[in-house]
């Protein structure tokens, strides 16, 4: 698999009142083009950290990130605004990225419109593609974001996300606050969407089922580290590390194999 990012050394030190947190301590790993990675861990253990970093939305104190082939930590300016669509970021909390007093088409074109991707006299029709691709009615773009349900809101942020045409989205959490059912749904659709627009996912969950339902490879951290890495069945199955082992024994029995 060709490696679309290529994370080295990261590592990232938080202080606040008067104390030093190492929130990623000399990280590293690969995410192939078309591969999804779930990182798991106790909370604290640095995921938040890592995907913010990777998405720059913070700086880190050191390390290497390589982006599709270039050294992603060096853009700045202009160019980093131009290359920053093909990295997009979904939240947990969809607010995070929405306005809520916006419509659900200005909050999907804002991105189309910034980055020149299509001429305005298509974008009410691009926005209602967008709305299908994430399997919501045109009718909704007329919406207040805060007049719609926290399901569809998710819908509408991955939506935005689709709209600038991204290599890797990078997901916190994005699919936790869901319904069970609702969660499933998503999950087949961006399984669906990775295949058909060539995506990859990094993606950081607390929910195991979501991980063995979406993940390639899944990564361990904890304590600002990645202790165990491997193909997400195996970690599931034999998980070597002491912390992946208290992961999945904390976890119900189904989401393990049958067959262990
Ligand atoms: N802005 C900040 N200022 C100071 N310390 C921070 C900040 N953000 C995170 N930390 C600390 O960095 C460490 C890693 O936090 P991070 O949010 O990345 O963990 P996480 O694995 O995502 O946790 P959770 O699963 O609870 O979201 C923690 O010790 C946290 O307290």
């Amino acid at each position: 698999m060709t490696p679309l990012i290529k994370v080295r050394n990261l590592s990232k030190r938080y202080r606040s009142h008067g104390r030093e947190v190492q929130a990623l301590d000399d990280v590293s790993f690969t995410l192939g083009e078309r591969e999804t990675l779930a990182l798991v861990g106790p909370s604290g253990s640095g995921k938040s950290t890592l995907s913010r970093a990777i998405t720059r939305l913070i700086t880190v104190d050191g390390g290497e990130i390589c982006f599709a082939g270039e050294d992603w930590l060096a853009l700045k300016g202009a160019e980093l605004r131009r290359k920053r669509r093909y990295m997009q970021m979904v939240f947990q909390d969809p607010l995070e990225a929405l306005n809520p007093r916006a419509t659900v088409f200005s909050a999907i074109v804002d991105p189309i419109r910034i980055h020149g991707l299509a001429p305005r006299a298509r974008w009410r029709q691009e926005v209602s593609q967008l709305l299908d691709r994430v399997q919501l009615p045109s009718h909704l773009m007329d919406r207040a974001v805060h007049e719609i349900s926290g399901g569809q809101r998710q819908r509408v942020a991955l939506a935005r996300a689709l709209a600038c045409k991204p290599r890797l989205i990078v997901l916190d959490e994005a699919v936790s606050a869901l319904d069970v059912s609702l969660r499933s749904h998503i999950i087949d659709l961006m399984i669906e969407l990775q295949r058909e627009e060539g995506l990859s996912y990094l993606f950081v969950s607390h929910d195991l089922a979501v991980v063995k339902a979406m993940a390639h490879r899944t990564a361990v951290m904890e304590a600002g580290r990645i202790v165990e890495l491997g193909p997400t069945q195996d970690v599931i199955d034999r998980p070597q590390s002491n912390m992946a082992k208290a992961l999945i024994a904390a976890v119900p029995r189904l989401i393990r194999s049958r067959n262990p």
